[in-house]
């Protein structure tokens, strides 16, 4: 073979070369831009061209009467005619580079699956001022939530939600920009509060209401700085608590200077440590018979059992602003050990018995240490909110993660956590004084007699503190005296034995 002949083979293997790729690239294109058609906007376009490659064969007899050489005449009427498959290679190749772009953005960032496989863009689309993403790949979700924070800024969003649809493979991110902002105020309005029981509400991700039901995790931690906002929290709960009707108690040993004395028109206020361990004491033993009489009744929880014997066992909350107050020992002297020993007692034996009693702990802490917060106690509290903490370590007791100490440091942005997922958001804000007001509600009863201790405050009548605040005058908690039990535990006990019988 001469030299021409190899420069002639070598050119002809070049553009066979070129005629193979172009028609790889041709159909690759109407491929994905078949595949685009699952989008309406895509398939009404694909309509119309159809429609005009249609109507040019009908009208074909115009073309070929326009003034022009036959080959210009043909060459327009092919063109027409070939109008939707242009169409699909365009929409086609758009895709194309959408996804090599995704593609380089994992690679960048190294997200892969074990396969190699980088994940693959399907699609995006807006709703309600959010973008959500849809990726296919063999990575879990675990995976995904775990590297939220670097794939937020490949992507430069934020990723306020992760599903999976069925067969696993494929996710969808809902996302904001990541210069969106989540409110600095909301205001609580009683308007919120949802009445099916056990259901608490927060305040507001950038996604949704922020709210846990007490049926599926019964109790919360509230941690934070000082002044990041955790009593106002507590007390959004502790109105709502209120507000449908449960018993609660407020333990401050602040010498009740974080819930005053407006609160105990709703509750006990609990100052003194050993009228707390004797309240704790009773929740212990009311928890002990309401655990007897479900088992006895088959029933889940508390909401099952009220509305299987429609009574009204009430729903009970004890809230502590600062459980360091409570239970941190440092100091202390040996005559006061075993007090402070047996009240966290009783605590970690609520934590872990009254799941499904509803009997309920919200508890605040500042500095969420071992010393202050024992392990017995935090691994039974399946919600946890935190605030900022400069302190990494602090986010890593409170959340399993460090993620405590990105959150912005404003009054009232918390991070919510319930399993795995965490959520940024803004609590609502609960103001005592506009938002202390009448209640009209029954509480229901107990089953322990809980005689409630009527403190005497000195000079109450002097203060007036009604009449200078007139929106805080309660109407009427149905058991305002205290705890007396318009509840007949005989007659439930009786009840429940039969009912539990006939099952
Ligand atoms: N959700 C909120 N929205 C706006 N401002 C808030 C919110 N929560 C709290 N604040 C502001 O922050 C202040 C401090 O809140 P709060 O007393 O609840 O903090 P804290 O974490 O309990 O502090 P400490 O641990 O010192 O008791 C409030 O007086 C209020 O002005």
């Amino acid at each position: 073979m001469n030299g021409l002949e190899k420069e002639l083979n070598r050119g002809l293997e070049e553009a066979l070369k070129v005629i193979f790729e172009s028609i790889g690239k041709l159909l690759k294109g109407i491929f994905l831009g078949i595949k685009q058609l699952k989008n309406l906007k895509y398939l009404i376009a694909f309509g119309c061209m159809v429609g005009i490659a249609v109507s040019a064969y009908f009208l074909r007899g115009f073309i070929f009467k326009i003034e022009a050489p036959i080959y210009i005449q043909r060459l327009i009427y092919l063109t027409f005619l070939c109008v939707p498959i242009i169409y699909l290679v365009c929409i086609g190749n758009v895709k194309d580079k959408i996804q090599e772009k995704y593609r380089q953005m994992f690679k960048e960032i190294e997200f892969k699956g074990k396969d190699n496989k980088y994940p693959y863009f399907l699609g995006v689309r807006e709703a309600d001022k959010k973008l959500i993403y849809t990726f296919k790949s063999n990575i879990s979700i675990d995976e995904w939530k775990g590297n939220k924070g670097r794939l937020e800024t490949a992507m430069n969003c934020n990723i306020l939600q992760y599903e999976q649809e069925n067969n696993k493979k494929v996710i969808q991110l809902t996302t904001v920009p990541a210069d969106f902002k989540i409110p600095t105020m909301l205001k609580w309005d009683d308007q919120y509060i949802e009445q099916k029981d056990g259901v608490i509400k927060l305040g507001e991700s950038a996604l949704q209401q922020i709210s846990f039901d007490l049926n599926r995790v019964p109790h919360v931690l509230a941690a934070g700085e000082t002044g990041s906002g955790k009593s106002v929290i507590l007390r959004v709960c502790l109105w709502q608590m209120i507000k449908k009707g449960c018993k609660v108690f407020m333990i401050d040993f602040k010498g009740g200077v974080e819930f005053g004395l407006r609160y105990e028109d709703f509750g006990e206020v609990i100052t003194e440590r050993k009228r707390a361990l004797e309240v704790l004491t009773l929740l212990v033993e009311e928890n002990e018979k309401r655990l007897a009489l479900f088992r006895q009744m088959q029933v889940k929880n508390l909401a099952e059992f009220n509305s299987r014997t429609g009574k009204n066992l009430c729903r009970i909350g004890v809230f502590c602003d600062e459980i360091a107050e409570m239970l941190d020992k440092t100091g202390i002297s040996k005559e006061d050990k075993p007090l402070f020993e047996q009240i966290e007692g009783k605590l970690a034996t609520l934590a872990r018995l009254s799941r499904a009693t509803g009997i309920n702990l919200f508890l605040g802490v500042q500095r969420p240490d071992a010393k202050i917060l024992p392990g017995q106690i935090k691994n039974n509290i399946p919600v946890r909110i935190s605030g900022h903490f400069a302190d990494k370590a602090a986010s890593e007791i409170v959340l399993g993660t460090t993620d405590a100490g990105n959150l912005p440091d404003i009054k009232g942005r918390f991070l919510f956590k319930v399993g795995n997922e965490i959520i940024q958001f803004q609590s609502y804000y609960f103001d005592d004084d506009t938002m202390l007001h009448d209640v009209d509600v029954t509480v229901g009863g107990t089953l322990t007699e809980m005689k409630e201790v009527k403190k005497q405050v000195k000079g109450l009548d002097d203060i007036k503190i009604f009449e200078e605040t007139p929106k805080v005058k309660v109407k009427k908690l149905e058991d305002a005296e205290g705890f007396d039990l318009n509840f007949d535990y005989n007659s439930m006990w009786d009840d429940a034995l039969k009912k539990g019988g006939d099952e």
